[in-house]
């Protein structure tokens, strides 16, 4: 489904990705770990298109995307939950999800399930995005990432000042978009128990690179918790 191949990044002078390789399947969560300032977002970011790719490549579907724009990966099929979730806080949550629908007819309508997902989303369909507490705003940067149906959906921590309750809800969102095996996860996360409960497949970075990976089951055998917290 996603496959990423020698994949540099700097900025400025700073090399901050150095020759990352992985792949993301179709039906399973990939989860990048890593300490504070190891290169995450910035990988994220890259597979996004949000900054330019340096040297590498990423391929979506057996189709080169290394150099397309942000909005040519949505349309290739990519969902985009970024870290801080930047919902737009003016915007009602309606207008928000359809944002996520921008490249589509205007009347395309906003799919009836986003609000089988996230059912507090349907209640609070016209409050603004910036009234919504912090878990509803992930609930709904989620859920606009979902709108147009894409096959890859990556999320950057989404579970950062979040409380108990809704990383749960978001945990099972996430587990059963994957079992439908009609997408690909990725996962940067700090919270290693979310992470170890939802991961199929786990990364671990240091220093914009890739240390460990594995199943997700083995991540307590293979001491993944330990590389977190040294
Ligand atoms: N726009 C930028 N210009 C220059 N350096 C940057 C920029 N953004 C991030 N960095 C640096 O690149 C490195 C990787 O940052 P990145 O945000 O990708 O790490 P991260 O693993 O996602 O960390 P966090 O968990 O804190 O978000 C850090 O050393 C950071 O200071």
């Amino acid at each position: 489904m996603l496959n990423v191949d020698s994949l540099n990044q700097y900025y400025g002078g700073s090399h901050i990705l150095r020759g990352l390789s992985f792949e993301a399947k179709l039906g399973e969560v990939t989860v990048v770990l890593g300490r504070n300032g190891v290169g995450k977002t910035t990988l994220l970011k890259s597979l996004m298109g949000v900054v330019p790719v340096k040297t590498g490549s990423v391929t979506l579907d057996g189709a080169d995307i290394t150099r397309q724009t942000p909005y040519e990966r949505v349309r290739a099929g990519m969902g985009y939950v970024p870290q801080g979730r930047e919902i737009f806080g003016r915007l009602t949550v309606e207008e928000n999800l359809r944002m996520g629908l921008a490249y589509k007819p205007a009347s395309t309508p906003i799919p009836a399930e986003l609000f089988e997902l996230f059912p507090v989303l349907k209640q609070m369909l016209h409050r603004r995005g910036g009234d919504l507490s912090g878990g509803q705003q992930q609930q709904l940067a989620i859920a606009r990432a979902l709108a147009a149906g894409p096959k890859l959906l990556i999320l950057d921590e989404p579970t950062e000042g979040i409380q108990p309750s809704i990383i749960k809800d978001i945990g099972r969102v996430i587990r059963m978009l994957a079992d439908r095996k009609t997408m690909a996860i990725v996962l940067v996360e700090q919270f290693y128990d979310f992470a170890a409960e939802l991961a199929d497949q786990y990364l671990v970075m240091e220093r914009g690179e890739i240390i460990a990976r594995g199943r997700g089951a083995d991540m307590g055998d293979h001491g993944v918790r330990e590389m977190m917290s040294i």
